[in-house]
C-alpha cells in the first residue's frame, strides 16, 4: 500500500494511549508487526525532556504519525502539528479537529480548513473525518491524498456503524486510500472493515483495554490479513433465498 510518497507493508495501524505500561504497548506493536504507530503530542514534552515515550516508541522501528488528538479548534490543531513536526520531524499529521464533546465527532467545517492551512505549509495530512463524500472530496481538495473515515466513535469499540456508507466511500474514491480511524472493537470489526475494501485500519482502545494486548494486537493483525484477502478474493453476492449447495444429480432414487 503506497500512502503519500511512502510504501507501508502492514495495513493496522496502532495508537499508542491507555496502555497499562510502555513496556506492554511495545510487546503489542512487536506482536502485530505494525509499521505505524501514532502519537498524541500531549505524550512528549516539546523541548524533548520527558518521560522519553518517544525513545520507547523508536526502539520499536515504527513510523511515528502524530496526532493532533484532543484539539477543538482550527487554531489549536494548527499549531500542535507544527510543534509535532518539529518535535518528531516528519511531515505526517493526523489531523483531529473535535467538534462534539459526547462523541468526539469530527468538526467536519474546521477538519477542512485545517487541512487546507496544513497541506499549504507542506504537511502530508491524514484526515479523521466522517464517512461524507462531500467533505472527502473537500479534503481532497484541500491537499489530502488519503482519507480516515470513522467506523464508530472514538473509544466505543462498537464496530462499524456505517458499512454502507463506507463501502460507498470504496466506489467513489477508488484511488485514494482509506483508513478506517475509530470504533473497532473486536478482530470481527477490523476484518469487516477490509472486507468492505478499506485500505488500512487505525485503531487504539481495542488493544490497549484488552485483557491481553499483546494477544490482542496479534489478533487484530491477523483479522486485517483476513479481510484484505477476502475483499481481493471477490466474495459471493448474498441472497435472499436458499440454493442447494450439494448437486442432486445422481442422488439414489428410493422408490
Ligand atoms: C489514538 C487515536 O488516534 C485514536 O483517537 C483513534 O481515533 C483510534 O480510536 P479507537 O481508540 O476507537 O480505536
Amino acid at each position: 500500500m503506497q500512502i503519500y510518497d511512502t510504501e507501508i507493508n502492514s495495513r493496522l495501524l496502532v495508537g499508542t494511549a491507555q496502555y497499562p505500561s510502555p513496556a506492554v504497548l511495545v510487546d503489542a506493536i512487536n506482536s502485530c508487526r505494525c509499521e505505524i504507530v501514532t502519537v498524541s503530542l500531549r505524550r512528549e514534552n516539546a523541548d524533548g525532556s520527558g518521560t522519553g515515550f518517544w525513545d520507547t516508541l523508536r526502539q520499536t522501528g515504527t513510523r511515528i504519525l502524530p496526532n493532533t488528538a484532543g484539539c477543538h479548534s482550527v487554531q489549536e490543531a494548527v499549531t500542535t502539528a507544527q510543534m509535532a513536526r518539529e518535535l518528531f520531524r516528519t511531515n505526517w499529521i493526523k489531523l483531529e479537529v473535535i467538534g462534539h464533546a459526547d462523541n468526539l465527532q469530527p468538526d467536519v467545517f474546521g477538519l477542512v480548513e485545517a487541512a487546507r492551512i496544513l497541506c499549504a505549509q507542506g504537511f502530508q495530512v491524514f484526515p479523521y473525518t466522517t464517512d461524507d463524500l462531500v467533505v472527502g472530496e473537500k479534503l481532497l481538495e484541500a491537499g489530502c491524498e488519503v482519507l480516515m473515515p470513522w467506523g464508530a466513535p472514538i473509544g466505543s469499540g462498537q464496530g462499524l456503524r456505517n458499512p454502507d456508507a463506507l463501502r460507498g466511500m470504496r466506489a467513489h474514491f477508488p484511488n485514494v486510500p482509506l483508513i478506517v480511524d475509530a470504533g473497532i472493537g473486536r478482530p470481527s470489526d477490523a476484518c469487516q472493515a477490509m472486507e468492505l475494501g478499506m485500505d488500512a485500519v487505525l485503531l487504539n482502545t481495542a488493544i490497549a483495554k484488552a485483557g491481553d494486548p499483546a494477544a490482542m494486537a496479534q489478533a487484530m493483525a491477523q483479522a486485517v490479513d483476513a479481510g484484505r484477502a477476502g475483499y481481493l478474493a471477490d466474495p459471493m453476492e448474498r441472497r435472499n433465498m436458499a440454493i442447494p449447495s450439494t448437486p442432486i444429480l445422481g442422488m439414489a432414487e428410493l422408490a
